[in-house]
């Protein structure tokens, strides 16, 4: 197969450690030899840590260190040990454990017989330039305690760099929590697929930058256990960019691509309308209207002179009282509602939840749907519904599945279930749950964490919708293609600008950028 055409494949899959066990089963009884499996794996870590030491201009002068566990993926850290040894690097091996596995076990016999450094004092190991985590990876279960915790503990306080194999050790792979106390990577080379642990808010801290190292695993035994549409899926620069809609059809005028309204904003919260309807602006939609207090139209019409800006009667304090009453819903094929608008919006949320066409809930809109019976709202609603809660605004619509659940992934998809709706639950790794599937940003930038980031994606979401809607195509995708466009808006301008300089207007002005580059790097 094509490496090209397999590598956007196998990046858009995600395995549990029982799958990834399964699937090692099945290669195994096809007939590869797991001794032989470890040799190629390893050797394509070695590799990668090769180009990654020319990249840090780490030499064979200098000291490395490598730390050894009891299973599979000590196996993999000899086996490395061994190549970079004879590479001519040089090379201390830690393991302090008194059972290995038998394969590891013989790697560690040969290691000892070539007269490599073993030390037991992880004391030793201060002097090294660079660590390597081969202690555990998927087959880690249970609490890391006793003298291997304080050895993780003393290598965290050293900070050196350093390099976890498949995991940076401690980290449950499924749901990325710490098991006791883990190593700190800097990077880590995820084996063969993606694990749920790289892809949730829990573990990034300790697992750093991650790489994928393929091993060719075949696809059709990747897909004999993961089944057609498996549950858990990554979002990806490919599936992203073949959701929108490009190329447009030549005969098609404004409102064949699409009309969205977004009801946002007060005198308090002006910018919030400003920036969703900015976001809107990005997505190429036909035509984009704002609802917004009375006082503050003529600031939204300078802002953005293609829109169309609807003034609305407001409340004492400048919120939206109510919508005008010759508006009419049926007009639009998606409406946003939220950023800005304060509590004192209530009285609009019955016309929107009642709208016969797709609705996208963010912020304030949240928080008053939290005070009206969120899960019978949601589930009575006709035509499609977006929810894109913070963790904190999910609590305050979930606490009952908060209150059972901690487990990002699994709490969106609960949310889904008993909702209908489609739940954007942001994070470092947002994700996208209907009731069926998971869908996970695997990139993104903590530039994002700001005020304002959120109202630029709704908009961006809201304006991305209206043609799919029209085109009578599945909704779902095209959120995965917000969620992963907004991101890479954020790391673009993160790049130019550091991770300080991404305030939310600048990230509306990275939007077509961070496409347009896109667009030439898939071609
Ligand atoms: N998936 C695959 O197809 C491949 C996997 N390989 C490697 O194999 C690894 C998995 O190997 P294993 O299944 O042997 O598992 P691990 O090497 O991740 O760890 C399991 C070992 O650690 C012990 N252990 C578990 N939790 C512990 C704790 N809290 N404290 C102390 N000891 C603990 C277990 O008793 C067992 O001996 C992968 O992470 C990867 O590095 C590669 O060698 C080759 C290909
Ligand atoms: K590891």
């Amino acid at each position: 197969m094509n490496p090209q055409i397999r590598s956007k494949q196998i990046e858009q899959i995600v395995v549990t450690a029982e799958q990834m066990r399964n699937i090692e089963e099945r290669i195994f009884s096809a007939g590869i030899p797991v001794a032989a499996l470890m040799e190629k794996v390893a050797g394509k870590i070695t590799q990668r840590i090769k180009n990654l030491f020319l990249e840090k201009s780490i030499t064979p002068e200098h000291k490395i260190g490598i730390l050894v566990g009891p299973g599979h993926n000590g196996g993999d850290g000899l086996v490395v040990a061994r190549e970079l040894y004879f590479m001519g690097y040089n090379i201390v091996i830690y393991s302090p454990f008194l059972k290995r596995k038998e394969l590891t076990q013989t790697h560690y016999k040969y290691v000892q017989s070539l007269g490599i450094n073993l030390s037991s004092n992880i004391k030793e190991l201060e002097q090294c330039d660079v660590l390597i985590d081969g202690l555990f990876g998927f087959g880690l279960e249970r609490e890391i305690t006793g003298e291997i915790a304080e050895d993780i503990n003393i290598i965290n306080h050293w900070n050196k760099f350093v390099i976890s194999i498949d995991l940076s050790s401690g980290i449950h792979t499924d749901t990325g929590e710490i098991l006791g106390t883990a190593i700190r990577a800097n990077i880590t080379l995820c084996l063969g697929l993606w694990k749920p642990a790289f892809l949730q808010d829990t573990g990034l801290d300790y697992i750093g930058r991650a790489e994928l190292i393929d091993f060719d695993i075949p696809l059709m035994d990747i897909n004999a256990i993961i089944g057609e549409s498996p549950i858990l899926n990554r979002i990806t620069q490919n599936t992203a960019i073949n959701s929108l809609p490009l190329p447009r059809p030549a005969n098609h005028h404004k409102y064949k691509n699409g009309h969205l309204l977004i009801i946002a904003g007060s005198k308090q919260y002006t910018g919030a309308a400003i920036l969703a309807g900015l976001g809107a602006r990005a997505s190429g939609v036909g035509m984009v209207s704002i609802a917004v207090p009375n006082s503050i139209k003529p600031l939204l019409s300078l802002q953005l002179p293609e829109a169309l800006i609807i003034g609305c009667p407001e409340t004492e304090n400048g919120a939206i009282l109510e919508l005008p009453e010759n508006l009419d819903l049926s007009r639009y094929q998606t409406i946003v509602c939220g950023p800005g608008l304060t509590l004192e919006a209530q009285a609009i949320m019955e016309r929107i939840f009642t709208a016969n066409c797709a609705i996208i809930l963010d912020a304030d809109a949240l928080n008053i749907l939290a005070q009206l019976n969120p899960v019978f709202t949601l589930s009575s609603r006709k035509f499609p519904t977006i929810i894109t809660p913070h963790l904190g605004e999910f609590k305050r619509l979930f606490p009952e599945l908060i209150a059972l659940e901690k487990n990002q992934i699994k709490l969106a998809k609960q949310a889904a279930e008993l909702t209908g709706a489609i739940i954007v639950l942001k994070g470092a790794r947002t994700c996208v749950a209907t009731a069926n599937q998971v869908w996970i940003n695997p990139d993104s930038t903590p530039a994002l964490g700001r005020g304002g980031s959120g109202d630029v994606l709704t908009g961006l979401l809201g304006g991305l919708l209206p043609p799919v809607i029209l085109a009578k195509k599945p909704i779902e995708l095209i959120v995965n293609t917000a969620v992963w466009w907004h991101s890479q808006a954020g790391i673009l301008a993160a790049r130019e600008r550091t991770e300080l300089g991404v305030d939310a207007y600048t990230l509306t002005q990275y939007l077509i950028l961070a496409l347009t580059q896109s667009l030439k790097t898939i071609n």
